[in-house]
């Protein structure tokens, strides 16, 4: 702290000195252009000379500290009392790492671009998708396919020129993330997994940076400001300000099953628009200087688009034993935190292997098995065998193979199990359908498990599920 405090006073003589010297040069300039009694010029020429060579005088600083182009480019946000030229300053001087360049990394990076921030990082391992363009306002149909991170970048340097732009087309991980949040003062945490939102978490706490987290799905967002301390932030003078890391409030991760992901559940575009945007917000507040009771800390803030109400709840206070942000932690280097979440940072086809072969026929047989049914249509044959799609009823109204009758996986565990297990009993072959062929599995099994011995041979499950059926048979199929 001393020494960051001794360079930021070295760094602000070094700026006065150089305006002093400027001023020097523009004065001296000035007064050696007037004419000289004895030279040849006449009265009028000289005095125009004097106008060329005052208009050509550089005077860099107009004001306090800033130049020209920073006064007029920044000029709206300069104007506010909260941030003023010395804020402005500040913001020129941070360095901020935007994690995930996603619904929230893009609104998010793109203010702190316009707003001026030094150095900006932002890291994605991902490339840009169609299904993401409805919300991830930095890409372009230009740019499917290519590096997310990439993308982002090009953008946000299309933006504004004055700053560093780093893109990192990387997975934060255990192994690289200490060594590139480093490099930062701020960190923003867009991603969209429980392991990245504890690697980030310890990372900050280990590099003592403060955290800006957000979260969007549905039509829900949520924000918070972690691992704030007062002696970071060098117009809070009371350093007993210290807000809870995500480890205070949840030391537990929750079930995987319990989290929902934009790809399964939805999001619409605006709603991480509004969470990304005050991620900035909070961001410039912070490097400004604004104090704890300004900024979103040991308070989460909980957008609600379908009502549109904000509300913020109170967090649990800063836990003097936590394992990450105690003044002894137990977390001093960073530990596999799919392993500690039992979940996966990164979305892959998980290709769970729940049943054994019998139960299991590609999408190529069951067409074969579709088709045959159709022509068996008139011997009343087709209402032997039901195709049951599992997967949510939006989904199913967005896309089915003709024929199939929707009975989402929750209901499986409902009331719902009497009635789907006697589908089974009646027909000669039930085959369960999902998007990538892992519910429709789990659901194949909880009715093997239940039915008897006699009927179990009746279910199957589509290999790959949807996916798989829009690759080898049915091209026009929708992906999503
Ligand atoms: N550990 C990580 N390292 C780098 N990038 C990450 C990490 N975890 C998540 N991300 C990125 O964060 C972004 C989060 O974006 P968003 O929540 O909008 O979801 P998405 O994965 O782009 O979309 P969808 O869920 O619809 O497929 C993604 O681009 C993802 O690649
Ligand atoms: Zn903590």
């Amino acid at each position: 702290m001393d020494r960051i405090q001794k360079l930021e006073k070295e760094i602000n003589n070094l700026r006065k000195a150089l305006q002093e010297k400027e001023s020097e040069l523009f004065e001296m300039k000035r007064n050696w252009m007037p004419v000289h009694p004895n030279n040849n010029l006449n009265q009028e020429d000289a005095a125009q000379l004097q106008q060329h060579n005052l208009k050509n005088v550089t005077k860099v600083y107009y004001g306090d500290k800033l130049p020209k182009w920073a006064i007029e480019r920044y000029s709206r946000q300069i104007l506010l009392p909260d941030i003023g030229v010395q804020g402005q300053e500040k913001l020129c001087a941070a360095k901020v790492l935007v994690v995930g360049a996603g619904g929230l990394g893009c609104p998010a990076s793109v203010y702190l671009a316009g707003a001026g921030v030094g150095e900006i990082g932002i890291v994605d391992y991902d490339s840009v998708d169609l299904t993401n363009i409805h919300r991830q306002i930095l890409h372009t149909e230009r740019d499917q396919n290519t590096s997310k991170a990439e993308s982002a970048a090009d953008t946000l340097r299309s933006i504004n020129s004055h700053i560093k732009i780093t893109p990192y087309t990387v997975q934060l991980d255990s192994n690289n993330a200490l060594g590139i949040a480093s490099r930062y003062d701020v960190i923003l945490d867009c991603s969209d997994n429980v392991p990245t939102r504890y690697l980030l978490n310890d990372v900050c706490a280990i590099a003592k940076k403060p955290l800006i987290s957000g979260s969007a799905l549905k039509m829900e967002g949520q924000l918070t400001v972690y691992g704030y301390r007062a002696d970071r932030n060098h117009n809070e003078k009371d350093l007993s300000h210290q807000g809870p890391c995500y480890r205070c409030v949840f030391p537990n991760p929750p079930p995987a099953e319990a989290v929902g992901s934009c790809s399964a559940n939805g999001v619409a575009g605006p709603v991480p628009g509004v969470i990304g945007a005050l991620q900035a917000l909070e961001a410039i507040k912070l490097i400004v200087g604004q104090t704890h009771e300004k900024l979103l800390v040991g308070r989460l803030l909980i957008f609600d688009g379908e009502d549109v109400t904000f509300r913020t709840v109170k967090l649990r206070p800063r836990n003097s034993q936590c394992a990450a942000c105690s003044e002894s932690p137990t977390i001093t280097r960073l530990v596999d935190y799919e392993a500690f979440c039992k979940a996966q940072a990164k979305e892959k086809d998980l290709d769970l292997q729940i049943l054994s072969p019998e139960y299991r026929i590609t999408a190529s047989q069951l067409e074969e098995q579709l088709k045959k049914l159709i022509l068996e249509v008139d011997s009343n044959q087709k209402e032997r065998h039901l195709l049951v799609d599992v997967r949510s009823e939006a989904e199913f109204n967005m896309c089915r193979i003709d024929g199939a009758v929707n009975y989402p996986i929750d209901q499986f565990r409902g009331d719902k199990v009497d009635e789907i297990l006697r589908m089974v009993n009646d027909k000669n072959q039930v085959t369960f359908v999902c998007r990538r062929g892992n519910d429709s599995q789990i659901a194949a099994k909880m009715v093997i498990d239940l039915i008897d011995e006699e009927h179990k041979g009746n279910v199957k499950d589509l290999v790959g599920g949807l996916h798989a059926w829009s690759d080898s048979v049915d091209r026009d199929f929708p992906i999503y």
